[in-house]
């Protein structure tokens, strides 16, 4: 019996970096918020673990060191016997592009074997901080503002982001999280309070990495009813809110071939 789980786009509506945490990472208020579409990770029960990756973004994601198996390890590190599962990976969203990918998927896979193994929840919330810092939120992938290194989280109900049409964009280039976060300028600008009037803290660095990144948002920011515009995580994804629907597929049917582009929902 094949089984099959989500790993929806993760978006960070404000992303305010405060200074440095004792372990060298970067302390964040971000809030994040998740879109209805995304990766796909189906399971098979199988003796062993294996991992097969198709979709559009299929090429250049290696099987070895992926975190869709990195997850299953770590969670099947958490019980007594030896378990496997036959893994398929439809890759939809691209690479190191700010909204979660490999995070997604590595939470869809703890989800996933939580429900093949049986397992009790509390394992996968164990294994999710070490598999990467946006993990914890992608297990949950609902609304929530994240603190610390961005895994200290609190559930936020608003009804201005669920149900609210997005348009993500994507100008092709990957960028590193680690590089953007170490060409950050180092200046804390303030806490997060309400989203709508954040900012991306981490959009100047990845600009400066990644000029395009301009591009996109200036090209975001003329599409009519475009309501909120800015970048992911260390990006290069930026997306814009709309008031209904019909701006977000009017937006992305004027989108530039180049770029890629998905028009979804907030959760
Ligand atoms: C910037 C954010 C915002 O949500 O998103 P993405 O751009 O990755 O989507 C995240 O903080 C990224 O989370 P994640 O992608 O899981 O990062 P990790 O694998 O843990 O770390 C990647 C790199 O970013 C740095 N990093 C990460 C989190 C953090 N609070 N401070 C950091 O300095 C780490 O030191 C590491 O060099
Ligand atoms: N399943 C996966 N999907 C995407 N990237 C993965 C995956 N497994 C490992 N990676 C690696 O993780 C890095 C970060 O990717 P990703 O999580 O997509 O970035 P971001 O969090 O910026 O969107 C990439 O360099 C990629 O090689």
């Amino acid at each position: 019996m094949r089984l099959s789980e989500p790993a929806p786009a993760k978006l960070n509506l404000a992303l305010h970096v405060r200074g440095k945490l004792p372990d060298g990472r970067h302390a964040l208020e971000t809030l994040f918020a998740f879109c209805t579409d995304g990766d796909i990770v189906h399971a098979e029960p199988a003796d062993t673990l294996s991992l097969q990756i198709s979709g559009p973004f299929a090429e250049g994601l290696e099987v070895e060191g992926n975190l869709v198996l990195r997850a299953a390890e770590a969670l099947r590190g958490q019980t007594a016997d030896t378990r496997g599962a036959a893994l398929f990976l439809d890759k939809r969203l691209p690479v190191a592009s700010g909204i979660g990918g490999g995070s997604a998927d590595a939470a869809a896979t703890l989800r996933l074997l939580t429900r093949m193994w049986r397992l009790d929840p509390a394992r996968a919330s164990e294994v999710a901080p070490d598999l990467g810092a946006d993990v914890p939120a992608c297990l949950l992938s609902m609304t929530a503002r994240g603190e610390g290194a961005g895994d200290r989280l609190a559930l936020i109900t608003d009804p201005l982001i669920s149900g609210r049409p997005v348009l993500l964009v994507n100008p092709m280039h990957g960028l590193s999280t680690a590089s953007v976060f170490g060409a950050w300028d180092g200046i804390d600008r303030g806490p997060l309070e309400k989203w709508q009037q954040g900012r991306n803290d981490l959009q100047p660095a990845a600009v400066s990495l990644e000029p395009e990144i301009r591009e996109v948002l200036d090209w975001l920011e003329g599409r009519e009813g475009a309501e909120l515009v800015r970048m992911s995580g260390s990006g290069t994804t930026c997306f814009a809110l709309f008031a209904t629907e019909e701006q977000s597929a009017a937006a992305a049917g004027q989108c530039p071939s180049k770029w890629w582009h998905m028009a979804s929902l907030l959760r």
